[in-house]
């Protein structure tokens, strides 16, 4: 018996052992960027999760995990992921123009002991890379490469979600040549699962799914309340080659999470078109 299967079994309730496809919600927002409008209150949060019940997995901070605990109880519940770090936010916090204008610095909130305790499937970490201070970005690196050795060792599922660290700048943080750079690297180090950024059309993000061995989830953005939208974007990132979709905003914030989830599950694991997803909601 080995950490191994634990982390076969974590995974096969996040990712269908089948089609290797997921749809899991990010609600962690508030340890990035302060209060998340549509989760501001403890009865916001258990109002919206309430309508998750269709994801495959739902990520929370540790924070809010006690809070939530019971909506992850039960047979078919959601697979828990936790939302492993803390980074520094360049925008807001740090006046332009200084050295720590550069995101990209990082606290890891758990141990991977505490995470496996918890019940917790899978992790995601940011890697944050492209500092102009290059031991920064070495010690992202080997902040990652630590989690997923722990993670291996408490057989914990690892979501890598590498991000440029001069984004807030708008380098060319969404070429086709820096995500599939950055998503490789994320997958060497030895992430089960990349997550990234969509860089506009399924032409400029087919190379980086080809060249990520691991399987690659879409996230949302800021994206609007336009569902159409959405389900498209969700219908882009599998065309792709996506394994699935990580949304955030795009399903908290919407007027009917529940029917965004249907319709997003009917795209990535029943292989609907838009329409078809559009006409059930
Ligand atoms: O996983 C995510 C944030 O960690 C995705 O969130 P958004 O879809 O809101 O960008």
């Amino acid at each position: 018996m080995d950490s191994r299967t634990g982390k076969k079994i974590r995974l096969g309730r996040l990712l269908s052992p089948a089609t290797g496809r997921t749809v899991v919600v990010a609600a962690s927002h508030g340890v990035m960027s302060g209060p998340p409008a549509g989760l501001r209150t403890a009865a916001q949060m258990r109002s919206v999760f309430g309508e998750l019940g269709a994801a495959d997995g739902v990520m929370v901070t540790p924070g809010m995990l006690p809070l939530l605990e019971d909506f992850y109880v039960g047979r078919g519940r959601p697979a828990p992921v936790l939302h492993l770090d803390w980074k520094n936010h360049g925008r807001r916090i740090y006046t332009p123009g200084t050295d720590g204008r550069s995101e990209g610095v990082l606290a890891q909130l758990a141990t991977l002991e505490e995470v496996a305790a918890a019940g917790i499937d899978a992790v995601m970490t940011y890697l944050y890379i492209g500092q102009r201070d290059s031991r920064l970005e070495r010690d992202e690196i080997e902040r990652n490469a630590r989690i997923v050795r722990d993670a291996a060792k408490a057989g914990i599922g690892v979501i890598i979600e590498p991000r440029s660290a001069l984004e807030s700048e708008g380098r060319e943080h969404l070429s086709t040549d820096v995500l599939s750079l950055y998503c490789r690297i994320s997958a060497d180090i030895g992430a089960d699962v990349v997550k990234v950024v969509w860089n506009g059309s399924v032409d400029d993000f087919t190379p980086v799914v080809e060249s990520c061995p691991a399987p690659v989830l879409v996230a949302g953005g800021p994206g609007g309340d336009d569902a159409l939208a959405t389900l498209r974007l969700a219908h882009d990132s599998i065309a792709a080659g996506a394994a699935g979709v990580m949304f955030g905003r795009r399903v908290f914030r919407a007027e009917r999470p529940a029917a965004i989830l249907e319709g997003l599950r009917d795209i990535v694991h029943e292989g609907l078109s838009v329409e078809q997803a559009a006409a059930r909601l």
